[in-house]
């Protein structure tokens, strides 16, 4: 057994805890957006959160990043207590997409990736400005890095492109690069595969399935695309009403009767994450 947690909810550092959250809880003035919630995504796994339209899959996101600040419960990476801050998420070893491409529009592809691994826009200055040998090294060093990012994602040829250039697809896939020079700890995916289409986001599935095992990254992942969340998670956590009402695998939240509640009365969920009133036992999927 580990040592025991500090007052504030923390433990000693543990590289293999992940981020946890426990008991959070969040208010918008009388709206109850999450009540004790506890999740937790260990190094190395996916965790998905999914939910009815205004379950809370975005405040929880929004907790993590530091958007919303919660009233109740603890956040900790690797046992540490987190009190993030948007500005800071990169120290503290969190990256995030967005949900749309967020991509700088007068920097390159590769020169966003080079801004996600320092944090800042203004790779490129340091050389410009400085002129010195040391500069030119490290700008070298960043931009190899970036490439080499750029490559493993498939869009290696489009280094050097601006991205109102490229296709939107691509453009996603660059905002994944980005977020991953940061070589984080915890990288948190918001709706990934919103305005793509089924062949790009198997695409994107199969690149977010290879990415948490080769780096030991924890990822949390925020989609309200069933099929992409189904086919990429080792588990996932579903709210309702800010509670959360399921954690399993795939499988085991398929088949939660707590699950089709939640969801039930709204419009069914296809595997393509399209709204229809397909029955569950022609789909497999999940219908509300
Ligand atoms: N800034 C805010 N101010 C007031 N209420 C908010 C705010 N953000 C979210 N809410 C409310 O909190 C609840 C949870 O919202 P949240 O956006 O987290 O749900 P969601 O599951 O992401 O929904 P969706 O699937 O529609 O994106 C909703 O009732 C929403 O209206």
């Amino acid at each position: 057994m580990g040592a025991p947690p500090h007052e504030d909810g923390s433990s000693p550092h543990d590289p293999a805890r992940g981020l946890e959250l426990a008991g959070v809880g969040v208010r918008f003035g009388g709206l109850t957006a999450l009540e004790d919630v506890s999740l937790r995504v260990p190094p190395g796994r996916i965790v998905g959160v999914i939910g009815p339209n205004g379950a809370g899959k975005t405040t929880v996101f929004n907790v993590v990043c530091g958007f919303v600040v919660p009233h109740a419960g603890t956040i900790t990476l690797d046992g540490r207590r987190l009190r993030p801050r948007p500005h800071r998420l990169t120290r503290l070893g969190i990256a995030r997409t967005l949900q749309g491409v967020g991509l700088f529009a007068g920097l390159t592809l590769a020169e966003n990736v080079m801004a996600g691994a320092t944090g800042s826009a203004r790779a490129g200055f340091l050389s410009s400005l400085l002129a010195t040998p040391w500069a030119a090294r490290e700008e070298r060093r960043l931009r190899t890095g970036a490439v080499e990012i750029l490559e493993r994602l498939g869009i290696g040829g489009h280094a050097d492109a601006l991205p109102a250039t490229l296709p939107y697809a691509i453009q996603k896939k660059a905002g994944l690069a980005r977020a991953l020079a940061a070589r984080p700890r915890l990288l948190l995916l918001d709706e990934p595969a919103g305005g793509l289409g089924a062949e790009e986001i198997d695409e994107l599935a199969a690149l977010i399935r290879g990415l948490p095992a080769a780096a030991g990254t924890a990822v949390l992942l925020v989609e309200h695309h069933m099929d992409l969340v189904m086919s990429v998670c080792d588990e996932i956590v579903v709210l309702d009403f800010g509670r959360v009402v399921a954690t399993g695998t795939p499988d085991q939240v398929r088949g939660d009767p707590a699950v089709a509640a939640a969801y039930l009365g709204t419009e069914a969920i296809t595997p393509d994450g399209t709204p229809g009133a397909v029955a569950p036992e022609e789909t497999g999927t999940v219908t509300r």
